[in-house]
């Protein structure tokens, strides 16, 4: 049921963080895994080093707002095949409104919206032609509700939310299902500082039933569920991975 052989995925951003960590889980289930970020130097470097724990990954560098074409090319390129695109770039600007001009704004609403629309567009020729065709946004809690003095990224992943439905609305079918995840607040490599701060660790005793930050690696599952024949009726969800975080008063 959460077997992937046979299918080609591309996970953007997965050159570190969440987005390698949902790469390595589709490979470990079987699947032939492209890894996507603007730099071939440090994709090479993260396949490399998951090659010693045995997992094969491709690399396919850049831009998702301007090298999409290439991206898919290089993430086909051995199997001809696209069956799961996990969109994870997202990028932050935590500037509060006092800060950030309507330039800012849009730069941010690009990467975080506006290109995730574009790479899903460029590779929905593929994930049409796929007999299970998966694509899986990584939005955030964001989506849901807001931390002050973000006004950016929020507006980003909850566009990205609706943009999810929309699409599962005008694409879902059979063979081609569009679903969310949702992280909440994870320990990655952006976070390492705050994930160490012990007076956040006060607020995150309060705020979060679990007590705790997500463990990069518990991402992975969600990923796994919804690119796999597990999901096969499943369309248009956003799955939240917070330890409980945005149900809790
Ligand atoms: N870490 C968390 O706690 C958390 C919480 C909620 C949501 N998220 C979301 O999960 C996703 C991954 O988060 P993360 O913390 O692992 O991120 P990260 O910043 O560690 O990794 C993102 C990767 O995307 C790459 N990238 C950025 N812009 C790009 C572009 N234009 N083209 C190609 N690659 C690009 C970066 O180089 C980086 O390798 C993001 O969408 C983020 O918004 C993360
Ligand atoms: O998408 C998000 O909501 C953010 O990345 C957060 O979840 C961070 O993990 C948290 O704000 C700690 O910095």
């Amino acid at each position: 049921m959460f077997d992937l052989s046979g299918k080609t995925a591309l996970v953007t951003g997965g050159g570190r963080g969440l987005g390698l960590e949902m790469a390595k889980a589709l490979a470990k289930a079987g699947a032939s895994v492209a890894i996507n970020g603007r730099g071939r130097s440090a994709l090479e470097a993260a396949r490399d080093r998951v090659e010693s724990e045995g997992i094969m990954l491709e690399v396919a560098p850049g831009d998702i707002a301007t090298d999409a074409a290439e991206i898919l090319a290089a993430a086909t390129r051995s199997t001809g095949r696209l069956d799961i695109l996990i969109h994870a770039v997202g990028e932050r600007d935590r500037r509060g409104t006092d800060d950030m001009d309507a330039a800012g704004f849009a730069a941010l609403i690009n990467t975080d919206l506006t290109a995730a629309y574009g790479m899903a567009r460029a590779a929905l020729p593929y994930l049409r032609r796929s007999n299970a065709g998966r694509l899986i946004f990584v939005t955030s809690i964001a989506a849901f509700a807001a931390r002050s003095g973000d006004p950016a990224y929020t507006a980003a992943k909850g566009g990205l939310g609706a943009l999810t439905r929309s699409l599962a609305v005008e694409l879902g079918s059979d063979s081609l299902t569009v679903n969310a995840i949702a992280p909440g607040w994870f320990a990655t490599e952006t976070n390492a500082a705050l994930a160490a701060d012990p007076v956040l660790q006060q607020f995150i005793d309060v705020r979060i039933p679990l007590k705790r930050w997500g463990r990069p690696e518990e991402i992975a599952p969600a990923a796994v569920f919804l690119a796999s024949p597990a999901s096969s009726f499943v369309n248009g969800i956003t799955l939240t991975v917070d330890g409980g975080m945005t149900v809790q008063m």
